[in-house]
């Protein structure tokens, strides 16, 4: 078996490629779509559920987790993989994200992040050195290093001014973290906002400090699918190419397939989880809103190519009665599906690299899934 860390390239198809990642907990093939699992769960799923639809590596979120069960309860259990029943790779973010975008009361200074709870209002810290220290708790197998996650509209001094920091916490959390630690990885995130020389800038010092692989931060922050794309183009070249490349937050499938043609490995998005639980289904024929009355006495199958459980036993019709019901099994049933059309997709995208068809399948899923769709 390769060490952790091993990113071995596969075939690719222009700037789309296929590739391998080694972590502790098994291999990774890329590219990849990550379920987002923040609290230690994949909203309503068993990890044998995971197992049954293929995932291969999920998300936790080291800001939930430090603040409820608490990181040293986790340790103290055996660690994540222990706690939450799943032997597969984890992913958790730094929590940076989520200071930013949940907590009140935010403090930025040299030494880190002074926020208040979202759960009781208590004050905490988040340096670089903490955050590792979480991660390496929670023993997730990817790292991610604490950062901020620039508003969207922030000015150029601003964001200057930001990027400066998180470079220097960058730095400190790959001090506080130097590598080979239990083989757990640590990514950094470029920053830098919607200005492409504070991008490069924000490149090149992730390259000199060196991290096992490197994410996109700072997009799906609220701003046009063309801004994202124009970062997205002008980014992802600069990050080493014989390294992991994430985009955080992202997406929608077109996002995916736009990230894909750009040479992104790694996705997350809350979208299959989220949407299940708010009845939006995703289909190879197209988004299906199950709470339609048109689906009332609709006897067949949601997709009936997908092996998931959902569309294999029930009908449009029951599913549609368990959302209108609000009954629990709903947000089983509509997870499971989207996360294996998510899986499938993925698939099917890394087939079409490795055959060289990757424009051919790009094409095939925009025509059910049109970019200028919501
Ligand atoms: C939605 N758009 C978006 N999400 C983002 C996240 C959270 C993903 C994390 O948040 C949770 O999902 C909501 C998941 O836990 C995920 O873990 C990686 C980001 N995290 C960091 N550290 N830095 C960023 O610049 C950043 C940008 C994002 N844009
Ligand atoms: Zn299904």
């Amino acid at each position: 078996m390769n060490v952790p860390g091993t990113f071995t390239l596969g075939p690719g198809d222009g700037n789309a490629r296929t590739g391998c990642l080694t972590t502790a907990h098994g291999d990774v093939e890329t590219p990849i779509f990550m379920p987002v699992g923040t609290q230690g769960t994949v909203k309503s799923l068993c990890p044998t559920d995971l197992h049954d639809l293929k995932a291969q590596i999920i998300l936790g979120n080291t800001y939930h987790l430090y603040l409820r069960p608490g990181d040293e309860l986790v340790a103290k259990l055996g660690g994540l993989h222990r706690f939450m029943g799943w032997d597969g790779p984890i992913l958790t973010d730094s929590g940076g994200f989520q200071v930013f975008s949940l907590s009140g009361l935010r403090q930025i200074a040299e030494e880190g992040v002074t926020f208040s709870s979202h759960i009781d209002g208590s004050r905490h810290l988040f340096s670089p050195e903490k955050v590792i220290a979480i991660q390496q708790n929670l023993g997730s197998d990817i790292m991610m290093v604490l950062d901020e996650c620039v508003p969207y509209g922030a000015d150029r001094a601003y964001t200057e001014k930001s990027l400066a920091l998180t470079t220097r916490w960058a730095r400190r959390c790959r001090q506080a973290h130097p590598g080979g630690h239990r083989g757990q990885l640590l990514f950094g995130i470029v920053q830098g906002g919607f200005f492409k020389d504070l991008r490069a800038e924000s490149a090149a010092q992730l390259l000199e400090i060196g991290f096992d692989g490197y994410a996109l931060g700072g997009l799906s922050v609220g701003e046009s699918r063309e801004e994202m794309y124009d970062i997205l183009g002008d980014a992802t070249p600069l990050l080493p190419a014989d390294r992991p490349r994430y985009l955080m937050g992202v997406g929608a499938p077109r996002d995916l397939l736009a990230g894909m043609a750009a040479g992104i490995d790694m996705f997350d998005c809350v979208l299959p989880t989220r949407n299940a639980r708010n009845g939006t289904l995703f289909t190879f024929q197209g988004k299906v809103n199950i709470k339609r009355a048109e689906y009332r006495e609709d006897d067949t199958p949601l997709d009936p190519t997908c092996p998931c459980y959902a569309c294999q036993t029930f009908s449009k019709a029951y599913l549609r009665h368990l959302y209108v019901a609000r009954e629990l099994l709903s947000y089983r049933l509509n997870t499971l599906h989207n996360l294996t059309f998510f899986s499938i997709m993925m698939e099917r995208a890394r087939q079409a690299i490795r055959d060289g068809r990757f424009a051919a399948f790009r094409a095939e899923m925009e025509a059910v899934y049109p970019t200028d769709e919501e």
